[in-house]
């Protein structure tokens, strides 16, 4: 069933930035991804669902129901900003309690959800804290529950982890994947990290430049990039001109063979744990190979080598 469905949206600004002819849609349960550069128009996306950004045309419906002319603390969406938008002078409690109480939720039902919610993310025992008293990690974490908290249709989540460290970023995708599973609630999740996209979605949108590009599985985005551009931006992509077309092949997707289509000169060899990262030239082009750590001796610097690919894609160049 579809949840969301997104159709012909489109919002220019003034100095013409914006995003063009967007459609997509979302099913129930599903976590989907907006990926892309900075400046591609994700959060425009994201800020148009939850009702930020007035579209200039297009539709936006939820459930079936037609929801760009609602405002945005009345469409069934909650979004967890980037910069978690706490309110600095509540505590816990009341951060979460504020959008509870204005649906005139009773103290002892509120109480118990937020309480539940709190448990949910781990943090129950900060609840009497304020903002400024907790990790980034932490602050995180409330901005979820409060958003969780109001049982929204769709959660909307802008960059949710970009100020964390490394470690508590990873820690904090689990979270999010473990919560989603839990509760089966409709994620939609911009993010600039493929690999963040890759671990977390059901399917990912690409994004350049106002534009989409590509929308599927991690899988088939990432073992069918559809254009040039998808090729480019998810994981490591070799790229050769051959007869006027641009060939595009990954590391992993080839056959290190003595009558392969391709001879190649090998300037760099690096072990790389359990495979074998090899730079190659093929005339004044630079391409990877990722090969098996038992080819190592054949792989040495200044060999000549012959090898096919398993799986390739072709561009316009
Ligand atoms: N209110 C605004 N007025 C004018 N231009 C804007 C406004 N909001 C966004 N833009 C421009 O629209 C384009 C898309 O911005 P958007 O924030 O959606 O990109 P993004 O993909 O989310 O980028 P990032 O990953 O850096 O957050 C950018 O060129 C941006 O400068």
């Amino acid at each position: 069933m579809d949840k969301l469905v997104v159709k012909n949206i489109n919002k220019v600004f003034e100095n013409g930035d914006g995003i063009r002819d967007i459609s997509f849609k979302v099913k129930k349960g599903e976590f989907v991804t907006l990926l892309g550069p900075s400046g591609c128009g994700k959060t425009t996306i994201l800020r148009a669902i939850g009702g930020f950004n007035q579209i200039d045309s297009g539709s936006i419906a939820l459930d079936n129901q037609e929801i760009h002319h609602i405002k945005p603390e009345n469409r069934p969406t909650s979004m967890v900003f980037q910069s978690y938008n706490l309110w600095p002078h509540m505590n816990i409690y009341r951060n979460l309690a504020f959008g509870l109480k204005i649906r005139k939720m009773k103290k002892k039902d509120m109480d118990k959800k937020i309480k539940d919610t709190l448990d949910m993310l781990h943090i129950r025992d900060q609840i009497k804290k304020y903002p400024k008293q907790l990790s980034g990690g932490q602050k995180q974490r409330v901005a979820i529950a409060r958003s969780l908290v109001l049982e929204p249709s769709v959660l909307l989540l802008d960059e949710p982890f970009s100020a964390l460290d490394a470690k508590i970023r990873k820690e904090m995708r689990k979270e999010i994947k473990r919560i989603q599973l839990e509760t089966g609630i409709t994620i939609v999740f911009v993010t600039h990290d493929q690999e963040e996209a890759m671990g977390l979605s059901d399917r990912i949108i690409v994004m350049n430049k106002g534009t989409i590009e590509q929308i599927g599985t991690p899988n088939e985005v990432y073992e069918n990039p559809s254009t040039y551009f998808v090729a480019n931006f998810m994981g490591e992509m070799n790229f050769l001109q051959v007869n006027g077309q641009r060939i595009g092949f990954r590391p992993e997707d080839i056959v290190i063979e003595e009558q392969g289509m391709y001879r190649a000169t090998i300037i760099a060899s690096t072990l790389v744990g359990h495979y074998v990262s090899v730079d190659c030239m093929i005339h004044d082009e630079k391409v990877v190979l990722y090969v098996s750590k038992e080819l190592s001796t054949v792989c040495q610097k200044g060999n000549e080598i012959g090898f096919s690919v398993t799986n390739e894609h072709v561009y316009a160049s």
